[in-house]
């Protein structure tokens, strides 16, 4: 699992860990590992040229200290004070000691990386004008975040205002909350984690790895049959949008129940695409409803919460959905759909999916799965998992119909609701990425490619 911890986090273990070190040894395990990061991204360090934009605070310090071990690589190192009398003193010797250079920013050479050590956990979002400005002056260059692409909220991954975009970010001891969360973590780039041997409490959120979504994934057994792989019910589409019903079928019949069942309004349509549903209504272990369904999503979700099943929802069901509608509904919103719900702007949703998920899933009392690049999903006890699979040519007609079909699937089988949402997002991303092959997909092949990736999850 990866993990992600919050500012207070990692302040309270950072503290515990240094009482028992040497002073300064944390800032110089964070350093050495920042510092062989810019050296791989640099392919080599004899010759290269580096200019460190260095702030105040230990974020700077952190840069002087690497830029002190790359001098003595050979690579060339500039650093521009953004606060000269305040920047971090032993830092700054070290880099003088190696042959570092401090200039001002307009008599900086031209780098081959920036490394950003303006601000890290102790900052406020946003970036003022002085940072802003020294920033400017190589904007073409490939930066290299320290920590924290500088300007973004670690705890929420809202930004507010002007940020650093990096190239890499190297961080330490944890993941921050930004580094997962969008906005922000589509502003840090590759995200690497230096180890500083902090000693973490739970996650303020995570991230499924394949290992945790192989752990989840249900195993049929020799004594299995296909009821007690678990029957997927689907009330999708209708005959206005019956290519809906089509794709959420084809992800509902991923392999990963043993069964599904058809009950809409696009039969014929969904048999001649896949035989192997039955149709009509019948016993299920989870529903799937809304997506396509028109006027008749409404009834199906009706009809499917008084099952009292895991019930999927999706499109034209999410704003006929009661609130709360209770711990048994997985809801499948896009930024859209989810501002119709919470009735706020849809921008106020992208700029801060993960508050709005959670706020989702508090006042539904339900699991909320937010789609989007770095889809959410919120539990209401206020446990939260980000996705980091996927593709952006995933963002194409009738996908989201595919992944409310896989969730149902998976919530058939017996995964716990937040579990199905959350390996059913990563299954996806992944099926996505093996259709896309670098170009262009259809929802039908992410569907196809799915059980390939479930394979792939189970070749060691
Ligand atoms: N503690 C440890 O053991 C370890 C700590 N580590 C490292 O320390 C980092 C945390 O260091 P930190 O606490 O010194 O804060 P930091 O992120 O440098 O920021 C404070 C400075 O930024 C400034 N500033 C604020 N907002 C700004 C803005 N919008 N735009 C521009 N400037 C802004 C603010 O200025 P001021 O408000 O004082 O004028 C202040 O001077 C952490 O991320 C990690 O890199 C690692 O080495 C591991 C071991
Ligand atoms: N920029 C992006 N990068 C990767 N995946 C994305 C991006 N934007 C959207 N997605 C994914 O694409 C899918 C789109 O689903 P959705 O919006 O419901 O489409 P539809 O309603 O047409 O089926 C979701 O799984 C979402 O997470
Ligand atoms: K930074």
């Amino acid at each position: 699992m990866l993990r992600a911890h919050t500012v207070a986090q990692v302040r309270a273990a950072e503290d515990a860990l240094m009482r028992t070190l040497p002073e300064g040894a944390l800032m110089q395990r964070a350093a050495h590992g920042l510092a062989y990061a810019v050296l791989d991204f640099l392919g080599g360090g004899y010759g290269a040229k580096v200019l460190l934009q260095v702030g105040a605070g230990n974020n700077g310090g952190d840069a002087l200290y690497a830029g002190a071990v790359l001098a003595r690589r050979g690579v060339g190192v500039e650093a521009v004070l953004l606060a000269p009398e305040r920047a971090h003193a032993e830092g700054l010797a070290a880099l003088e000691a190696a042959y570092g250079r401090v200039v001002d920013v307009e008599d900086a050479q031209r780098p081959d990386v920036v490394v950003d050590g303006i601000v890290g956990i102790g900052g406020t979002p946003g970036l003022r004008p002085d940072a802003l400005a020294a920033l400017e002056r190589f904007s073409e260059v490939p930066v290299v975040a320290v920590d924290l692409p500088s300007g973004v909220d670690a705890d929420t991954g809202e930004l507010a205002g002007p940020h650093v975009q990096a190239a890499i970010t190297v961080t330490f001891g944890t993941h921050k909350v930004a580094l997962l969360a969008d906005p922000a973590a589509a502003a840090a780039g590759a995200v690497l984690l230096v180890d500083i041997g902090l000693e973490l409490p739970e996650a303020a959120v995570e991230a499924l790895q394949s290992e945790d979504v192989a752990a989840l994934l249900p195993e049929p057994g020799g004594e299995s049959q296909k009821y007690s792989r678990g029957v997927v019910g689907v009330r999708t589409g209708s005959e206005r949008y019956p290519g809906a019903a089509v794709l959420s079928v084809a992800g509902a019949g991923c392999g990963l129940a043993g069964m599904v069942r058809y009950d809409g309004g696009a039969t014929d349509q969904v048999l001649a695409a896949h035989p192997e549903t039955v149709s009509g209504a019948g016993r299920v272990q989870a529903w799937v409803v809304g997506s396509g369904g028109g006027d008749q999503a409404s009834d199906a979700l009706t009809r499917s919460l008084e099952d009292g099943v895991p019930v999927v929802v999706d499109a034209d069901a999410l704003t006929a959905t009661p609130r709360p509608v209770g711990r048994h509904a997985i809801l499948t919103p896009h930024a859209g759909e989810l501002a119709r719900m919470l009735e706020v702007p849809r921008e106020d949703v992208e700029a801060a999916p993960l508050r709005h998920a959670r706020e989702a899933a508090a006042a539904y009392d339900a699991v909320v799965l937010l789609k989007g690049r770095r889809t959410v999903v919120a539990h209401p006890d206020g446990r939260a998992r980000i996705n980091t699979t996927g593709v952006p040519w995933l963002a194409t007609a009738g996908a989201g119909d595919v992944l409310a079909g896989l969730v149902g699937a998976l919530a058939a089988a017996g995964l716990e609701p937040f579990d199905a949402a959350s390996a059913g997002a990563w299954l996806h991303g992944a099926a996505a990425t093996l259709a896309s092959h670098g170009g262009p997909l259809r929802a039908s092949a992410v569907a196809a490619a799915l059980p390939q990736a479930v394979r792939g999850l189970r070749t060691p």
